[in-house]
């Protein structure tokens, strides 16, 4: 017989001897039952020494599933693989694989700095039918409940269990399916983020880029640091580079490094700055919140569009009657405010618990109100920029499998003098049918660089 089988025969009778007591305690005098029930606690305490503690699947009024149980979850699905004799099996919510739990009335036992301890898992059966409904609603509510020796109360409430929650969360993130999320006013909606983009396949400098995934890779583990300090789990990210450099890229790159969701917060399609707000607030822990193109967000957004509304207005005219086809909602959205965006990222915002990135692009960083690119606010300047030699090498061994040719010296020449971008690079290096000719692609290469390289010949002598 296993220690939790033991514990749930000496719970059930002590729980029939305490109903016992409650049917006839009425006949006792007040003082007399009092006693008796003091000392019957102090009895059980010593024959079951032992502690249990319940965790409930749905808790609140609203019934929300609770975060705890489902860490627990995906904390004993290690354990119920490897001991539990029934199990249930999905598949798991990244479509790859399967993911085992313990079924319903299943034990695992688990130890932690020497102390044992035992997981149960359960359901109670509600007999209550009171609500009619169309949608067949589950009456089954599970709970997992842990057992353990009154003396080990200290680890278990004071360490253990944030270890299985911390290790509970961290099994969920790596086996979620990630979620791409995009507003359409103050609404998210989401699809499966499936971007193949990688750290590996982004061209650009090598060394800059082993300090971004550095930077990444520690800010994601520097919880208990950033608690510390008092600091909110936050991290800013201005990308900054001529159209076509990667910066796109590099955010789903960054998403799949840390298997975090992406929220590509549109801010010309929010109204004023309290759509702003829930929408941020919405947003879950591990997640990048994306604002693109942020100097020209602004500019439909920021005082000057709002300003050139009201000179409109004084001179008689109904701003709307210039812009045929746009809606109300359009006019109405130069109400979000730089102010209201940067009061949220410094103020309100830290109040969210969990780690979240944020990450602003722009093609035209010297645009950029200096409010918005002040250090302290934007942890870190990424600039995406032309193509280097270290870029091409990369672009030539991703989308051709070539590390080496004899026309790369002319090529690496060729990008020193000239700009070019490696959207634009890649584009001559795409295969274009299963027979690759390498030479062709490299000189289709060459003949664009050095058409660049006469064009801005060109530029300079007509400004010169
Ligand atoms: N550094 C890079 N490494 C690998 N591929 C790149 C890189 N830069 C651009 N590309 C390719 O070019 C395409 C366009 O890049 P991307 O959308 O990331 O550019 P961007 O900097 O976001 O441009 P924009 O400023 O117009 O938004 C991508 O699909 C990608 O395949
Ligand atoms: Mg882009």
């Amino acid at each position: 017989m296993k220690p939790g089988d033991t514990f749930a025969h000496v719970g059930s009778l002590i729980a029939s001897m305490m109903f016992v007591w409650a049917m006839f305690k009425q006949f006792f005098p007040y003082q007399l039952s009092n006693q008796i029930e003091k000392y019957t606690q102090r009895m059980v305490a010593v024959v079951y020494p032992y502690i249990q503690i319940t965790f409930h699947e749905f808790t609140g009024e609203r019934l929300m599933r609770s975060e705890a149980y489902s860490a627990i979850e995906n904390y004993l699905s290690s354990k119920a693989s490897t001991q539990a004799k029934r199990l249930k099996a999905d598949i798991g919510k990244n479509n790859q694989s399967l993911v085992l739990s313990m079924d319903d009335h299943e034990e695992v036992a688990d130890e932690f700095n020497g102390v044992k301890l035992w997981w149960a898992s359960g359901k109670h059966i509600s007999k209550s039918q009171n609500t009619v409904s169309f949608h067949p609603i589950s009456d089954e509510k599970r709970y997992y409940k842990l057992t353990f020796h009154k003396s080990n109360r200290d680890v278990i409430l004071g360490t253990y269990l944030n270890y299985v929650l911390k290790e509970g969360r961290a099994i969920k993130v790596k086996n979620r399916q990630r979620k791409l999320y995009t507003n359409s006013g103050a609404y998210w909606s989401h699809v499966v983020f499936e971007h193949p983009a990688t750290f590996q396949t982004l061209a650009m400098d090598p060394k800059e880029k082993e300090m971004i995934i550095d930077d990444l890779i520690t800010f994601s583990k520097a919880g208990e640091f950033y608690a510390r300090i008092g600091r909110a789990w936050k991290r800013g990210y201005l990308l900054y580079g001529p159209p076509g450099t990667g910066k796109s890229t590099m955010i789903a790159a960054m998403a799949n490094l840390l298997g975090y969701d992406l929220y590509d917060l549109e801010l010309t399609a929010v109204k004023d700055n309290t759509e702003l707000r829930k929408l941020l607030i919405e947003t879950s822990s591990k997640s990048i919140i994306v604002i693109e193109d942020i100097d020209c967000s602004l500019d439909l957004t920021g005082q000057r569009r709002k300003k050139k509304k009201e000179e409109e207005e004084e001179n008689g005219k109904d701003p709307r009657e210039k812009q045929p086809g746009v809606q109300e909602r359009d006019v109405k959205s130069s109400q979000v405010t730089l102010s209201g965006l940067l009061n949220f990222i410094d103020g309100l915002w830290s109040a969210c618990g969990g780690e979240r990135l944020i990450v602003f692009t722009t093609n035209y960083v010297e645009k950029l109100d200096p409010a918005l690119v002040r250090k302290g606010r934007m942890d870190k300047h990424i600039e995406l920029s032309y193509c280097g030699y270290e870029a091409f090498k990369l672009l030539a061994k991703n989308y051709l499998n070539i590390e080496s040719h004899h026309l790369f010296g002319t090529i690496c020449e060729l990008l020193k003098e000239t700009k070019i971008t490696p959207a634009e690079v890649a584009e001559h290096l795409m295969p274009k049918n299963s027979y690759v000719d390498a030479e062709l692609h490299f000189k289709s290469v060459i003949q664009a660089l050095e058409l660049a390289k006469e064009g801005a010949r060109l530029k300079s002598e007509e400004h010169a």
